[in-house]
């Protein structure tokens, strides 16, 4: 199964760079998380790679395009992006993802909103039959201030959170998971999602809140490696 699963990651991975990477391209964002190595790898492997610099999401995403020889650059310096390429947690069929598993959830959307085209790679198991919420059953990752935490938990509730949860390092850190932004993350679990946009809006206006792990009305193409080898490919309508 696992073997299965990575030769999903690497198809999406490899064609989403192969199809929709402008010629002209001169700034990519590389998100986070197992998908995306290999769209950095593929990156890697392009004769013309000194001729655009790479924005990164966070430490691994940062490390990413080292290790593959790739020009980094920061976000900072260059706010627009061409093309960014990212994986989700949950891809529903108008493109809305749930991202943030990974804990990069602030960077990864700055930097998807900086891009001109935002594409998202992942595996068979991502795709969402009809509302976010549904396969992805950890909740929605919410990035908070940590001071805050007490009383987004409760907001959280008012707004209707079945399990409010204070994402924890486990076996590798005793305490709260802290992101590359030195804040917590909060797994929200509001069940299954009709309404991204109004949720988003509501849980980012608590104070607190540095933002959600909605990605909505962002998304231009979804890849999908599946079980048979195959790539679906969802695009915006
Ligand atoms: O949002 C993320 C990290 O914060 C990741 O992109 C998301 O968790 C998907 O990761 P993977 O490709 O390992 O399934």
């Amino acid at each position: 199964m696992s073997n299965l699963i990575e030769s999903a990651k690497k198809a999406a991975a490899y064609r989403a760079v192969d199809e929709n990477l402008p010629d002209h391209a001169k700034v990519i964002g590389i998100g986070s998380g197992s998908t995306v190595v290999f769209a950095a790898e593929r990156l890697g492997q392009l004769s013309n790679k000194d001729s655009f610099v790479c924005i990164p999401t966070g430490f691994q995403s940062r490390q990413l395009i080292i290790d593959n020889g790739l020009h980094l650059g920061t976000i900072e310096q260059y706010p627009k992006v061409d093309i960014a390429f990212d994986g989700a947690d949950e891809v529903d069929p108008k493109l809305n993802l749930i991202k943030g598993g990974g804990a990069c959830l602030f960077q990864e959307k700055l930097v998807a909103q900086a891009a001109k085209t935002f594409v998202v790679v992942a595996d068979f198991r991502k795709k969402s039959p009809d509302y976010l919420g549904v396969s992805w059953r950890r909740g929605v990752p919410i990035e908070i201030v940590p001071n805050s935490y007490a009383k987004v938990t409760l907001d959280l509730k008012e707004l209707g959170a079945d399990t409010v949860i204070l994402r924890q390092g486990g076996t590798a850190k005793a305490g709260p998971v802290i992101t590359d932004n030195n804040n917590f993350i909060i797994d929200a679990d509001f069940g299954s999602i009709e309404d991204p946009v109004e949720l988003h809006a509501k849980i980012k206006a608590l104070v607190g809140v540095v933002d959600t792990g909605l990605f909505t009305k962002m998304t231009a193409k979804a890849y999908f490696g599946e079980e048979d080898g195959e790539v679906a490919v969802w695009e915006a309508k």
